[in-house]
């Protein structure tokens, strides 16, 4: 496996020849110099890179340290989503596929696929769980307004894995026709390799502008960690350097409560939907106030990142998030998402806690899908 003993292919037999075929057409067309460049245009023209890096200057008073915030936020539909979705669209139509199907939790990975289905014109289907489907209404109507057939999961726990297992089950029926968009940095090879080198892009970018503005490396890189695909496509650049890495996980109601998505700060080894990682503890029911982090697994690069102690994560809680979220609005007039906000809640603690004084932030997405569930936190009136 690729990740020390995690990542691997843990999929019944029947899956194991798409799978090999998969990382075949992988290695073969997304490797090519003509593949980068085409997606490289339509990364620049369609979704609008390079994003900015902004030294956020209140924030970093705030804080206590010099916060310089990467801008997914201002991205083509409001989140890094975008990134992964183009890239695996441009593969799947070269392998000449004409059907997508993804799962979603936040809606913002949905909105992507549905976006990329549109401009390749392929058949789009996205499974979401019930229960997102409620707290992420206005991705619901973008999805649908783009063309893909939104599909409401209500096995389990209606959540973002249920949504997983379906997408899974589609694939394996349907693998000769359709492509599975996986949305973050999890399931079986090559699912996980594929999608940190679609997102690697923000890292390659936010390495440069940081020498450029700092006139150095930063001292850290931070990111909230659902699956783990804005963080791994932040850190990747900097594998190598003497920068640190921080993850905020969706801690829900605490990483020592029975309810959150904290399987890195508080969970245990497992396989789960293909790959060998770390899952939440059994008796915990999964849990975050962010739909895209209401995930009981995450991605194996980080179960090693962590067993290596290369990477350090935390769980960050509901209220902690919530206060971050409000933090960034009032002190920078920028409304982050709420997955994006563990990352903010994250980076306040290392600028608190270390002598870390540059601090790289993945701003991963916008708020405005938010607003409902913020609303019911705050008593602006
Ligand atoms: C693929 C399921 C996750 C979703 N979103 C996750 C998400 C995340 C967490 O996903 P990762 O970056 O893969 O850890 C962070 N920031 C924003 C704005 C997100 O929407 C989604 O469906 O939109």
């Amino acid at each position: 496996a690729a990740f020390g003993e995690f990542g691997g292919r843990h999929v019944p037999e029947p899956m194991q020849e798409p799978l090999a075929r998969l990382a075949a057409a992988f290695e073969d067309i997304a490797k090519t110099e003509a593949f980068h460049e085409e997606f490289r245009a339509i990364l620049e023209s369609y979704a609008g890179r390079p994003t900015p890096l902004y030294h956020a200057e209140r924030l970093s008073e705030a804080y206590g340290a010099e916060i310089y915030l990467k801008r997914e936020d201002l991205l083509h539909g409001g989140a890094h989503k975008i990134n992964n979705a183009i890239g695996q669209a441009l593969l799947a139509e070269k392998a000449g596929k004409d059907r997508l199907i993804a799962e979603t939790g936040a809606g913002q990975h949905g909105t992507a696929t549905a976006m990329v289905g549109a401009l390749f014109d392929l058949d789009t289907e996205v499974y979401m769980g019930e229960k997102d489907v409620q707290r992420q209404r206005m991705n619901v109507f973008r999805m649908r307004l783009m063309g893909a057939q939104v599909n409401p999961v209500t096995q389990g726990g209606a959540g973002l894995a249920d949504a997983v297992d379906v997408a899974l089950e589609d694939f394996m029926e349907n693998v000769d026709d359709t492509h599975y968009m996986v949305g973050s940095v999890v399931g079986p090879d090559p699912f996980p390799r594929m999608v940190r080198e679609f997102q690697s892009v923000i890292g390659k970018e936010a390495r440069e502008q940081a020498i450029e503005q700092i006139g150095e490396l930063p001292d850290a890189c931070v990111a909230c960690v659902g699956g783990g695909s804005n963080a791994i496509g932040l850190f990747h650049a900097f594998r190598d350097d003497d920068v640190a890495f921080y993850g905020g996980e969706g801690g829900g109601e605490g990483g020592d409560s029975d309810r959150h998505a904290a399987p890195l700060d508080s969970g245990k080894e497992d396989v789960i939907h293909g790959m060998r990682t770390r899952v939440i503890d059994d008796d915990v029911e999964v849990h975050s106030v962010s739909a895209g982090l209401d995930y009981p697994g995450v991605g194996p690069e980080h179960a090693r990142f962590r067993e290596l102690g290369r990477a350090q994560y935390r769980a960050i809680t509901d209220d902690e998030a919530l206060e971050a979220f409000r933090e960034l609005s009032r002190t920078e007039g920028i409304i982050p998402a709420l997955e994006t906000a563990h990352g903010l809640a994250m980076a306040k603690k290392v600028a608190a806690e270390t002598d870390h004084e540059t601090i790289v932030v993945n701003l991963s997405g916008r708020g405005d899908k938010d607003m409902e569930t913020a609303a019911e936190h705050f008593d602006l009136d």
